[in-house]
């Protein structure tokens, strides 16, 4: 009689997976259906729940895996139908930001798109606030993100402030960092959890070789939950977004889709758009609707021949 164990994927290892059991990691191959596919749905990713059987103490077999709660989908940025998981069942997106020098909105709406692209909750997370020289005029600034429901934490890796409202927020959760490079992702999953070993800066003192060399997809236990830490994260900054998925992945936006004159509408220039009415009105900020218009435009151009 076979017996089957459930576990978590927490890393990735070409063939293999480690699979956190409820004694330990297991390190599994796939077994039946499931060998057989090399891309696709049925391929475990980091955060899935799978069942697996034992072959030996810590060894075994991944013969299924459980239906995912999320699924954080990477779409190619040329061809936004073209997708795949790269993380299972993440609870939240944490997107860092350095607030010095003065951080571009329109980036920061674009990681915050992508996250909700996956419908996954996003936190925003402005870093090295001791080296900003009012803090009152950022607060003031980013009002705006949390009137849009998205938590704002300020925060310095150097001072310590804002990290226990971060451990907080993270705590008992999977979440993934993401953001542009040499904001202080690092430095502050680091000052979180000292003994993390993240390395900071752009070179590896020791290997003295650039820091994107990692290959594997794995969770790193932290704060009672995990980090996802996946290189399919490092150009999420870029990835595609479905034309027709993006204004509803802009949460203002969300009231007024499906009103539109027509069914079909990109809110650009379309007559009788209800989006583009919302804005006239001052519903809608403008300076979002232009983030919008931006990210479907430079998409289209990029896919353009
Ligand atoms: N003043 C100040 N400097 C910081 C802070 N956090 C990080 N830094 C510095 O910013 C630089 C980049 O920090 P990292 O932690 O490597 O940034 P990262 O976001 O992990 O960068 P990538 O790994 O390239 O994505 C380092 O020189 C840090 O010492 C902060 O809160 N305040
Ligand atoms: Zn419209």
């Amino acid at each position: 009689m076979r017996i089957l164990e459930e576990g978590l994927v927490i890393r990735t290892l070409g063939a293999a997976y480690d699979v956190q059991g409820p004694d330990g990691v297991v390190r599994c191959v796939l077994r039946g259906r499931l060998r057989r596919q090399t891309e696709g749905p049925q391929r475990p990713v980091i955060g899935d729940r799978v069942q697996f059987e034992r072959v030996s103490p810590k060894e075994g077999a991944i013969i299924a895996i459980l239906p995912r709660r999320t699924a954080l989908v990477r779409r190619e940025p040329l061809d936004p139908e073209k997708a795949h998981v790269i993380a299972a069942n993440l609870d939240q997106i944490v997107a860092v930001f350095a607030a010095v020098p003065e951080p571009d909105l329109f980036q920061i709406d674009r990681y915050l798109a992508v996250a909700e692209a996956s419908g996954l909750p996003a936190l925003l997370v402005l870093n090295k606030i001791d080296l900003a020289e009012d803090l009152s005029a950022l607060r003031e600034r980013f009002a705006e993100y949390e009137e849009l429901g998205y938590p704002v934490l300020y925060t310095s890796a150097v001072t310590g402030a804002g990290l226990e409202a971060l451990r907080e927020r993270v705590r008992g959760k999977i979440s993934a960092f993401i953001g542009p490079s040499g904001v202080g992702k690092s430095s502050l999953l680091n000052a979180l959890q000292p003994g993390l070993g993240l390395r900071v800066g752009s070179i590896n003192p020791r290997t003295g070789m650039g820091r994107h060399t990692t290959t594997r997809s794995e969770l790193i236990p932290f704060e009672g939950g995990y980090l996802a830490d996946t290189p399919g994260l490092r150009d999420i900054g870029v990835w595609g977004i479905r034309p027709e998925d993006l204004a509803a992945c802009f949460p203002e936006m969300r009231p007024y889709i499906g009103r539109c004159e027509f069914s079909d509408c990109l809110h650009l220039e379309e007559p009788g758009c209800a989006v583009r009415r919302a804005v006239a009105r001052g519903e809608i900020r403008r300076r979002r609707y232009e983030s919008y218009r931006r990210i479907l435009i430079e998409q289209q151009a990029a896919r353009a021949p």
